[in-house]
């Protein structure tokens, strides 16, 4: 048994977690082959991704049941808005796409997907499904921006997603990964249970495909 519920999480979803960090479109940033035209969109429609996420932990701070939880989804949703998006804009800036750009953009159906089956998840259990359905998103980007920077040859200038993987790899990015998988303990504590562990996998393991579904989006450019 794993030591923390995010490894007992990720080993019970052993194919689908490697379909999602090990994805095409994770493997072509890492080598720099990913077409710039894919690389955009996924760009764009992450950003609506994390506006909808960004609404995920507020529901987060409403579900929970004590101040001490309040704190924690309150710390998270903070994280979100003042560090991964102000880097997430400044990478769009980077590659020439403005707020206006963003702001404007539809959705597509892998983010309608991911993010209304993450809140949906919320307002019909508990705060520890709201976690789970996070789970994969928080600290599945932490794993592969790591990896990704241990890819010879990954980080360096003439790799046009050097910025993206450094970004992902850095100290602020990391130490978000690591505060949600000890919060999602932290919420596990008075609520987790054998019985309950089989409903969390199948949320997790929903998650962990759409993430998937999501780079794929990205690789197909689809609507
Ligand atoms: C789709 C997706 N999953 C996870 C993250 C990491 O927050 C992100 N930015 N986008």
């Amino acid at each position: 048994m794993s030591s923390n519920l995010f490894d007992a999480l990720k080993e019970a979803c052993t194919p689908e977690w490697r379909a999602y960090v090990e994805h095409p479109f994770v493997k072509a940033i890492g080598d720099g082959s990913l077409p710039l035209a894919s690389f955009q969109h996924y760009l764009v429609q992450d950003y609506l991704f994390l506006i909808a996420f960004a609404r995920a932990k507020a529901l987060a701070i409403y579900k929970s049941e004590t101040l001490d939880e309040m704190r924690i989804a309150n710390a998270g949703l903070d994280a979100l808005l003042e560090t991964e998006m102000a880097l997430h804009v400044r990478l769009c800036a980077g590659w020439g796409i403005g707020q206006d750009v963003l702001e404007r953009a539809p959705e597509a159906l892998a983010t309608v997907a991911y993010t209304r089956y993450v809140l949906d998840t919320g307002f019909k259990g508990d705060l520890l499904d709201l976690y789970v359905a996070m789970a994969p998103c928080l600290i599945g980007y932490g794993e592969i921006g790591r990896s990704l920077a241990a890819v010879p040859g990954a980080l360096d200038p003439g790799n046009p997603y050097a910025a993206w993987i450094a970004e992902y790899a850095g100290d602020g990015y990391q130490a978000i990964a690591e505060q949600a998988k000890a919060d999602l303990d932290r919420i596990a504590l008075p609520r987790v249970s054998m019985a309950r562990l089989e409903r969390l996998t199948g949320i997790f393991r929903t998650a962990t495909r759409l993430e998937a579904d999501f780079w794929q989006m990205g690789l197909d450019r689809a609507d």
